[in-house]
């Protein structure tokens, strides 16, 4: 057995891997992480998202913590994980342990640990307390009693275990980053819960900034409707409906946890991550000036450099991961971050992706400017060029991802869909740029047994042809 921190956290199948034992041991890790660290004499946060179970498997975490010396401040309700980074900040905690498994199916949960910074832990931390996990799991075997715990009501009665409710500060916090004037127009918006933490966030501060909110899907269920709380177009088909029963209406969506996005246009037209992006990005470095640099992972779209570049600020390239943007904002002034899976922040936040952030900002550009989304974006697309973006996922086993990348990366060719090839990156995969400013990527997912593949280019039809011509090139490879 093994439990592995990927690209964000340890996910595991609950009742499979997913159980109170692990569960345990994984608490205990953290909690020698946090005494080799020095950082056990202040306290930990503990939260947890809507899954199945989540707030038992968060006392868990606490119990463990309580009897590791650690104060715990517990949740009293679900949170999303960006409101948990926050308070963390907030509090000055060394830490704390989100109980989710953010995007993912049903049958999952997971642990994401936020170090006292308030973003994803760097892999340093991470492998850490996967070595203290290894050592805790041979402990185990060999019959020690590795894991320390203290009854909850006897933490609680010590005053060890306290409980939390973000919730406010959050909110006054984001809504700062966001602007606090009510918007212009009176407006309406449909909000998409996926069943998830942001449905107690998002109504209420759109409230607040005078948006009257039509919510779906806003209660607990830890069955997601059937389906997976990942805001995505295949996901947010009740959202797309409902924005034509209702045209003129913005439609916005938040995951499980409520650290990714999804945005609707008010005519049912579906945005992906990237396209919301280059609007936040023009936006931010066109009408509010800020002057910070522009970080994206090696996944995300092009666009955002040729605003980077319009506007004179320095552009970053980073491997996929929300963890390695959260690396650039905690060294420099970042304008915006962001990813293609639908992650964003923006100067003046935490250094952590925050999907309840990015639907207000939208819904704050869209009112301000007074026009549709895909307005903005072919504007932008004027300006800077356009660009087709998409993403293919392929099965794919450990071994082949691993031979398959090996392969192309040892033979990267000269030429591809009739352009020269300018460059091939292996920072994060095989990243092949080709002249007339069009990309592909193929990478290993570092969440599920995919292997994905990004492409971008200023026309469908080249989009088209690099598909089949990289589908074709995997053939040869695998069969090979
Ligand atoms: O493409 P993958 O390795 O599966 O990772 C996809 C995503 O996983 C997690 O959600 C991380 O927080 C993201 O930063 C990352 O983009």
């Amino acid at each position: 057995m093994s439990i592995r921190f990927g690209t964000d956290g340890w996910r595991a199948v609950i009742a499979d891997q997913f159980t109170f034992a692990n569960v345990r041991l994984v608490a205990q890790a953290i909690a020698d992480y946090l005494r080799d660290a020095g950082l056990d004499r202040r306290d930990v946060l503990v939260g947890y998202d809507t899954r199945f179970m989540a707030e038992h498997f968060a006392d868990e975490v606490a119990s463990v913590l309580a009897g590791n010396g650690i104060a715990v401040g517990l949740a009293t309700t679900d949170v999303p994980t960006p409101a948990l980074a926050h308070a963390v900040v907030q509090q000055r905690a060394a830490g704390a342990v989100m109980l989710t498994a953010s995007h993912n199916p049903p049958v999952y949960l997971g642990i994401k640990f936020i170090p006292e910074y308030g973003g994803p832990a760097q892999s340093d931390v991470t492998a850490a307390i996967e070595q203290h996990i290894r050592r805790l799991l041979r402990e185990t075997a060999s019959g020690q009693m590795a894991v320390r715990t203290l009854d909850l009501a006897q933490a609680r009665r010590q005053g060890l275990v306290q409980p939390i409710e973000p919730r406010l500060e959050y909110l006054e916090h984001v809504l700062g980053v966001v602007g606090t004037a009510r918007l212009p127009r009176r407006l309406e918006v449909v909000y998409d819960a996926m069943y998830g933490t942001g449905r107690g966030y998002v109504p209420d501060a759109l409230d607040s900034l005078g948006v009257r909110s039509h919510p779906l899907h806003a209660v607990r269920d830890p069955l997601f409707g059937g389906g997976a709380p990942e805001p995505t177009g295949e996901h947010l088909e009740e959202l797309i409906q409902a924005i034509r029963r209702r045209p003129g209406c913005l439609g916005i969506a938040t995951d499980g946890d409520a650290d990714r996005f999804g945005v609707v246009d008010e005519d049912g037209t579906y945005l992906s991550a990237n396209q919301v992006l280059t609007v936040v990005a023009d936006y931010l470095l066109r009408v509010r000036a800020m002057r910070g640099s522009v970080v994206r992972t090696v996944a995300t779209t092009h666009r955002l450099d040729a605003l980077a570049t319009e506007h004179g600020v320095e552009l970053h390239e980073v491997p996929v991961g929300f963890k390695h943007v959260a690396a650039v904002m905690r060294r420099e002034s970042v304008t915006l971050g962001g990813e293609e899976s639908g992650g964003l922040s923006i100067a003046g936040h935490i250094p952590e992706k925050d999907g309840i952030l990015a639907v207000l900002l939208v819904t704050r550009i869209w009112a301000e400017s007074g026009q549709s989304l895909t307005r903005l974006l072919s504007a932008i697309h004027e300006r800077v060029g356009p660009a087709y973006s998409r993403r293919v996922d392929m099965p794919a086993g450990e071994e082949a991802k691993r031979r398959v990348l090996e392969r192309l990366a040892s033979r990267p060719p000269e030429q591809w869909a009739g352009r020269r090839v300018e460059r091939v990156s292996t920072l994060d995969g095989v990243k092949v740029w080709l002249e007339g400013g069009s990309w592909w990527l193929l990478r290993a997912s570092g969440t599920e047994p995919l292997m994905r593949l990004y492409l971008e280019a200023p026309e469908r039809q080249l989009l088209d042809r690099m598909e089949r011509e990289v589908r074709a090139e995997l053939e040869r490879l695998v069969a090979g």
